[in-house]
């Protein structure tokens, strides 16, 4: 059976990126079916563009992404992206239910289906009884559980995230890390991330992948071996996280030398 997502030899050059215009570099990698998988590098090296290529948002000048096998060619069906900026990608004329029953209208479902699935999704993400507010109406926490759960409603099979915990205060970043740690799980749903976060990498992932700077190549790709249920003080406190972290560290201030060292 083919992995859920296979990154082929992805290339890509913008005309006025840096490194002689080359953002992504001869990337390689899979994202086994029900795997959190975390994506860590530093700012500018290239993350949102793979992000964006894997979408299908844009077309790479090389290399290939399949989908369960499928060659992705503009944006798959089963796919769903949570960005950074919820305050962009909500519609504040919508109320929170229509927001997350938006793109179910692409489905084939009527319309007591987008709304059971759409109540379905805010229950998901703790907001049961928010369906008749507006986004405008909700902290900026609320807004990204908006934008989760609109994006879990469609039951993705693969379900991309560019740093979509950065615009929010630690504290709500916690909750925001717990919550998804908990969905994912709880729905066996398939998860790649994108961060410049090196604790929330491993805090949140089963696997990081390490990015080197730009253009991006993959520096290492390690499992994280920590217990499944985590704690935002007991599990950053632990040894084996202190441990991780610390490599993770060292491999992203190395670049490819540490890789290799590696
Ligand atoms: N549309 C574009 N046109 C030209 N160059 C671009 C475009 N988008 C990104 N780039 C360039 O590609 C490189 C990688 O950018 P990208 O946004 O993918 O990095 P990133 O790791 O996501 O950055 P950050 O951590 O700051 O969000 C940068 O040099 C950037 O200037």
């Amino acid at each position: 059976m083919p992995a859920m997502l296979e990154v082929n030899g992805l290339h890509h050059v913008f005309s006025t990126a840096d490194a002689a215009g080359i953002a992504v570099r001869d990337l390689s990698f899979t994202v086994e079916t029900g795997q959190l998988a975390c994506i860590v590098g530093p700012s500018g090296c290239g993350k949102s563009t793979l992000l964006r290529c894997i979408a299908g948002l844009i077309e790479p000048s090389g290399g290939e992404v399949r989908l369960h096998g499928d060659p992705v060619s503009g944006v798959p069906d089963d796919l769903a992206v949570v960005f950074q900026d919820y305050s962009r990608s909500l519609f504040p004329w919508l109320s929170v239910r229509q927001n997350v029953e938006f793109p179910l209208r692409w489905r084939e479902l009527n319309r007591a289906e987008r709304r059971e699935r759409a109540l379905e999704a805010l229950g998901w993400v703790g907001l049961p009884d928010a369906g008749t507010r507006y986004p405008w109406q909700l902290s900026g926490g609320m807004q990204q559980r908006v934008s989760i759960a609109r994006a879990l409603a469609s039951r993705p099979a693969l379900l991309l995230m560019d740093e979509p915990f950065a615009s929010v205060d630690a504290q709500t970043r916690f909750e925001l890390e717990d919550l998804l740690r908990r969905v994912q799980r709880e729905l066996g749903s398939t998860v790649l991330l994108v961060t410049h976060d090196i604790d929330e990498s491993v805090y949140l992932g089963d696997r990081v992948l390490v990015l080197s700077p730009s253009p991006a190549s993959i520096v290492a790709d390690l499992p994280v071996d920590l217990p499944a249920e985590r704690d935002q003080i007991d599990t950053r406190e632990s040894a084996d996280f202190v441990a991780l972290r610390g490599e993770v560290a060292r491999l992203l201030r190395g670049g490819p030398q540490a890789a290799k060292a590696h």
